[in-house]
């Protein structure tokens, strides 16, 4: 069925002249239309445009088309959220007091809390209950106008359960409007059985699971959290030149609580992105820009932690392709709302109302490997449109800490009406 979406105030297509990753004033350009309309047809874009040249050249479709009015409102590709840890067992609200009352992130996962808690709540739920648990936070994305989402493995540090996290993101991106592209990330934290013998762990990981994991096709990223205490910049480096050797391109958790050389490790070998970078150094800016490095900045995260906000002003003004995502999870940011993330960056991190579009649409996009298909609204790619309930997109950022999502396009099909889920 044909959809046509006409009267909007604007229509944000993100559509540039640019190929790939968008970096400094490219991060601005909107591709702003007015008195255009889009037309959608099965699971695509056909062609935006004034209804009297669709008229001319699509007479049936347009005849035939659903019509949505969105008048007063605006239209937008829909949001990509390029970084989660979106399947795990239980919640950590126990932490924030601790954590409120002076305790350190990583103090309470050295006493066993943090990932550990969460890796014995994930080992303990079936598969079932991960899938249903999970099911419930992508209708949450979905009505905060998110279609597409990154999803990591990394609270089972056993292949068991590594693999049941990946098999429920299989099973969610087969039965889910949501789109999940999922990524591997044994190399998440060195469980309790392995304390004392990290080395092992990290064979285990280069030897065992990562083979098991390309073998079944389970993944399409690997990701390692390399920080003190937790895998060092060599460690890091051989799991993920491990990874690249089966096919699994690299990213990594950078710089996000003590510097690291996490960004520079990122530039080196070719990962898509580098993520967190709290704490990355002028000189990691620096290769990140130079290798085209993709920087995944977290916000809500250090929001949440209430830690210094990575450097995105200087980012995208160095020349780094800069995304935005969520980095939903149970312990540093159990937060689904990318909108507020936006408005954060926005506050915190000194970018533009324009630039945060950029990088929860199109580079957030690329940083999963999807920019050819998803993050701007343009004639051939998917119909992942948002119709959003403000006249102007600066009334976004404006009306902070807002669901402003009115409906929601997925694949061509409205899944969200009016805000809610249908
Ligand atoms: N820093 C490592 N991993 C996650 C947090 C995981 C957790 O606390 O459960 C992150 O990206 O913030
Ligand atoms: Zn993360």
């Amino acid at each position: 069925m044909a959809i046509l979406i006409k009267n909007a105030n604007e229509v944000i297509t993100m559509q540039s002249h640019v190929e790939g990753p968008r970096r400094k004033e490219q991060m601005s350009e909107l591709g702003l239309m007015k008195d255009v309309c889009v037309l959608l047809d099965g699971e695509q874009i056909v062609m935006i445009a004034p209804l009297e040249e669709l008229e001319a050249t699509f007479p049936h479709l347009v005849q035939s088309a659903e019509v949505i009015d969105a008048t007063g409102k605006i239209i937008m590709p829909g949001l990509v959220d390029c970084h989660t840890h979106l399947v795990h067992g239980g919640t950590r609200e126990h932490e924030l007091n601790m954590r409120l009352s002076g305790k350190t992130y990583m103090e309470i996962m050295n006493a066993g809390g943090g990932i550990h808690y969460t890796t014995t709540k994930t080992r303990e739920a079936s598969f079932d209950e991960l899938y249903e648990k999970t099911y419930n936070h992508l209708n949450d994305f979905l009505r905060y106008g998110i279609t597409t989402v990154e999803a990591k493995s990394g609270y089972g540090l056993d292949w068991e359960t590594e693999k049941r996290q990946l098999e429920v993101a299989k099973k969610l991106q087969d039965t889910h409007a949501v789109d999940v592209v999922s990524t591997f990330m044994g190399a998440h934290a060195v469980p309790a059985e392995y304390k004392g013998n990290e080395e092992a762990f990290v064979e285990l990981i280069i030897n065992d699971m990562l083979p098991k994991v390309a073998e079944l096709g389970l993944a399409e990223f690997n990701d390692v959290f390399c920080e003190k205490g937790v895998f060092t910049p060599e460690q890091s480096r051989r799991i993920l030149e491990a990874g690249k050797a089966y096919g699994l391109t690299p990213k990594i958790h950078a710089d996000e609580i003590e510097p690291y050389e996490g960004a520079e490790l990122a530039a080196e070998v070719g990962a898509i992105s580098a993520e967190h970078l709290l704490v990355a150094s002028d000189e990691g800016i620096e290769a990140m820009a130079k290798a085209g490095t993709i920087a995944v900045l977290l916000p809500g995260t250090a929001f949440f932690l209430r830690a210094p906000y990575a450097r995105g002003r200087l980012m995208v003004d160095s020349g780094v392709p800069v995304a935005i995502s969520t980095d939903f999870n149970p312990g540093s940011s159990p937060t689904i709302s990318l909108p507020f993330v936006q408005n954060l960056a926005c506050m915190n991190m000194g970018m533009t109302m324009e630039e945060v579009l950029c990088a929860t649409t199109v580079n957030s996009a690329y940083a999963i490997n999807r920019g050819n298909e998803i993050g701007t609204l343009e004639n051939g790619k998917k119909a992942d449109v948002l119709i959003l309930n403000v006249p102007n997109y600066k009334q976004l950022q404006y009306f902070y800490g807002m669901n402003h999502t009115d409906t929601v396009i997925k694949a061509g099909k409205v899944v969200v009406k009016g805000g809610q889920l249908l």
